[in-house]
Formats: structure tokens, C-alpha cells, sequence
């Protein structure tokens, strides 16, 4: 089952359009990567997932439980909205956490060591919030957000505000919760970044979710062949062949490439160029963002 699902949501303020009919899903394990200029509407398709924003169209399911019908949903959901989140800051870290634990009925003190550990804050665990850097107040948000083991994550720029190290501790994490089998659903400028490891690329613009990219990490290779819709066509129909989609005045394709050059020779395709291919993810956000 899908873990976090938003089905033909749209969003208002006053008369104004936000967000049109968005509808993605996010599975266990997967981290799916919200990107789209400023003002695309990430950081309100993020606040319509958590429930903390109402859609004026659609709807929203954690674990299949509607997030605006049943607020027990939330349970699931750990969440770094407002960056950096709210702490008292005359109390520690961890009596921070402490008071997240006991709302959230996790009351063990050893999982907060635990999650202070893994986002690098023992050392400053003990010291009032208020005398915290930013970044350290980002890690903090992060460590109560997980806390309570969420089955399903949010966050809205995850890494903003951190420094390299920071970056990458929290990249390092997400990808770990993936592999525990937490479902991610992060917004993000830094696709780069993202790309290395989010299995999904979600791109918003004009209100509108513009595409999605999946990254399989597979081998992919570049065609030019003449002429290429019939290659494309062809290839779609090799079973050796995961994948394929025109870019450009090429097709890029997923599987193996000397099964394709056969069957596009048996054809009679002249093919020009066959070689290796390194999706570039900016490229190609930038191309689709464009003419937005
Ligand atoms: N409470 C609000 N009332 C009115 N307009 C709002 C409200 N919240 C957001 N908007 C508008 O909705 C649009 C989308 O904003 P949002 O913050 O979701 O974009 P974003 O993609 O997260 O941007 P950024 O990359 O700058 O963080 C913007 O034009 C913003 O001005």
C-alpha cells in the first residue's frame, strides 16, 4: 500500500490558484523529491500533505486514513514544516525531546540518546536551545520528527540553513529511514544533492505537478537513429528494454544496448550514435521548468 497519497489536490487563497489537481504517491521506502522554482507551491503541497493546510479540492491519505477526516492518521507522520521547528529554548535538547516523547507517548529515554546520537547532537544534548546555531536547531527539528519511528516522513527543505558536514549527515539519515522502510516525501533546490539517492523526482510549476522522474539508478544510453520515432517505437517493444522516452533529437533508453542495436539493424534503422548516458537531473528540471 501506498504509504502517503494525495489524490487531485488543488489549493486557493482567496481567488488566486496555488495548486491545480496535484495527485502523487509516495511507498514505503521511498524517497520522493518535491522540486519547482519558488513559489511553485512545495512548501503548501507539504503543508496539505501533513494537514496542516486544508485543500480546497482533493484529498489527503497517510496509511490509506484520510489526514484531514482523521487526525489519528498523524500518528504516523513525523514532519519538519516551519523551519527550524519550534523548541523552548530555556530547556535543553533533550528535555526538548523529552516533552516531544512524552506527547507522542514514546516516554524512552534511551530512543532520545538515540536519535541525538544520530543526528550528532549528543555533545550539545544537554545545553539550553536557545544558545543553539541554527543548523543545530535544524538537526533538533529532525531528531523530534523521528523520534516517535514514523512510518511516514515530511519534510520541507530538509537541509537548508546546514553546513557541508550538516548536509550531509541529514542525506546520509534519509537514506538510511529509506532502507528501514520509512516513506520520504522532502521538498528541495538542491536536486543534485537529491538525485544521488531520491528514487522519485516530483517538478512543480504553475500550480501544476509538471512531471515525474524516476531514478532507477540503471545503466541508460543515448540513441540517435533515423528515423527515431519508429526507434523509439521499436525499442518500447524489446523486452530487453526497461525503458525509453525521446529527449531531444535522441531517445535515451534503460536496458541492453547490444539488443537494441541488433533489432534496429534487423529493421533497418541507420543508427548514428549509440553510446552511455548520464542523466542529468538539472538539465533537465531546467528544461521542463522553462516555459512555465
Ligand atoms: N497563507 C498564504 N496566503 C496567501 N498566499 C500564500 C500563502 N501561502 C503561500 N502563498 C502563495 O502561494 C504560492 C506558493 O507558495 P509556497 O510557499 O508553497 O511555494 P514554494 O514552492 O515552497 O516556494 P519556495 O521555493 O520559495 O519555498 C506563493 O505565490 C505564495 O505567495
Amino acid at each position: 500500500m501506498e504509504a502517503l497519497r494525495l489524490e487531485g489536490v488543488s489549493k486557493r487563497y482567496g481567488r488566486r490558484p496555488v495548486l491545480e489537481g496535484v495527485s502523487l504517491s509516495v511507498r514505503p521506502g521511498e524517497v520522493y523529491a518535491l522540486a519547482g522554482p519558488n513559489g511553485s507551491g512545495k512548501t503548501t503541497l507539504i503543508r496539505l500533505a501533513t494537514g496542516l493546510a486544508f485543500p480546497t479540492k482533493g484529498r489527503a491519505f497517510l496509511l490509506g486514513e484520510d489526514v484531514h477526516k482523521s487526525p489519528a492518521a498523524r500518528r504516523h507522520l513525523g514532519a519538519v514544516v516551519e523551519a527550524p521547528a519550534a523548541f523552548y529554548p530555556y530547556l535543553t535538547g533533550r528535555e526538548n525531546l523529552r516533552m516531544h516523547a512524552r506527547l507522542s507517548g514514546v516516554e524512552d529515554e534511551a530512543r532520545i540518546g538515540e536519535v541525538l546520537a544520530r543526528l550528532k547532537l549528543l555533545a550539545v544534548a544537554d545545553q539550553k536551545v536557545e544558545g543553539y546555531s541554527l543548523g543545530q536547531r535544524q538537526r533538533l527539528g529532525l531528531a523530534a520528527a523521528i523520534l516517535h519511528r514514523p512510518k511516514v516522513l515530511v519534510l520541507d527543505e530538509p537541509t537548508s540553513g546546514l553546513d557541508p558536514e550538516g548536509v550531509e549527515l541529514v542525506h546520509r539519515l534519509l537514506q538510511e529511514l529509506a532502507r528501514e522502510g520509512v516513506a520520504i516525501l522532502l521538498s528541495t533546490h538542491h536536486l543534485q544533492e537529491v538525485a544521488r539517492y531520491a528514487h522519485r523526482v516530483g517538478i512543480l510549476g504553475g500550480g501544476r505537478l509538471l512531471d515525474e522522474v524516476a531514478l532507477s539508478g540503471k545503466e541508460a544510453y543515448r540513441l540517435e537513429a533515423e528515423p527515431l520515432e519508429g526507434a523509439l517505437a521499436l525499442l518500447k517493444t524489446l523486452p530487453q528494454v526497461a525503458s525509453a522516452r525521446l529527449q531531444g533529437r535522441s531517445v535515451v533508453f534503460e536496458g541492453e544496448p547490444e539488443a537494441a542495436l541488433r533489432a534496429l539493424l534487423a529493421e533497418g534503422y541507420r543508427v548514428r550514435a549509440l553510446v552511455p548516458h548520464r542523466f542529468d537531473l538539472l538539465d533537465y528540471y531546467q528544461e521542463r521548468v522553462r516555459h512555465v
